[in-house]
């Protein structure tokens, strides 16, 4: 179990949509990320990267293939028994922040340690890490869209997840606070042994990544470093 994968997608595939409207998401996509690795998924707007990352996060279920996460087959566990291993394994940063109304910046990341079962978590240096501790106190209406996104990453910082599933982390930021954030989830990979599966536009950032994929037309594909 410890040496198993984090992630392991085979031969998954999923349809979307019905009758014309159907589109083949994910075509037989193969995936094997190791805990400690830090990989990237690019390709264009509408080529399966988003379906990938919520099969990949035991969101939802393939239509045929398998998945597993740290050794575990989640390929169609019950919805609560999904709710319960995700609590347990995987860390998600996505674009529609989730960020809880009524919390402030500090108190977003000490709630996901309770949860979680952590009485540690540093927040003061996580916040500092993403530049916001002079937001500590202040709740998600009162941030920016980059702001909010940073502190949606201390808090995924805040565990220590197997497999860490980001969507998009630097779209709201400039290039300096881009690299940092990146940078941030690549040391996460190799000081604490998370995978991290990020899927990004930004091909400025890819220099950090271990592996760069490509999606194109559901199909996942390796590039090559000379591609970049
Ligand atoms: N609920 C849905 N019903 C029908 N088709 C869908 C649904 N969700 C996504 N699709 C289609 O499935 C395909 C893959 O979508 P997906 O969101 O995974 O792509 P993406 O690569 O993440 O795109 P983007 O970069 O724009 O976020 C697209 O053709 C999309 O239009």
């Amino acid at each position: 179990m410890n040496n198993a994968p984090a992630l392991l997608l085979e031969n998954v595939q999923l349809a979307l949509g019905d009758g014309d409207a159907r589109v083949t998401a994910l075509d037989h996509v193969n995936l094997c990320v190791n805990a400690g690795e830090f990989v990237a998924i690019v390709g264009p707007s509408g080529s399966g990267k988003s379906s990938l990352l919520a099969i990949a996060g035991a969101l939802s279920a393939p239509d045929a293939g398998r998945v597993e996460i740290a050794g575990q087959d989640v390929t169609r566990l019950s919805a609560s028994k999904a709710a319960r291993f995700r609590r347990e394994n995987l860390g998600f940063v996505f674009q529609a922040d989730n960020l809880t109304p009524s919390l402030t910046s500090a108190e977003q990341l000490q709630l996901a340690g309770r949860i979680a079962g952590r009485k540690d978590v540093p927040v003061d240096a996580l916040l500092a890490a993403v530049d916001m501790s002079h937001r500590a106190g202040h709740r998600p209406g009162q941030l920016s869209g980059g702001e909010r996104q940073r502190v949606g990453i201390a808090r995924a910082l805040a565990l220590v997840p197997r497999l860490l599933l980001v969507d998009e982390p630097t779209a709201a930021l400039d290039r300096a606070r881009s690299h940092e954030v990146v940078e941030l989830l690549a040391e996460r990979a190799k000081v604490g042994g998370t995978a991290v599966v990020m899927v990004t536009h930004d091909r400025d950032v890819l220099g950090h990544c271990d592996r760069v994929l490509e999606m194109v037309d559901g199909r996942l594909s390796e590039l090559e470093a000379s591609a970049l």
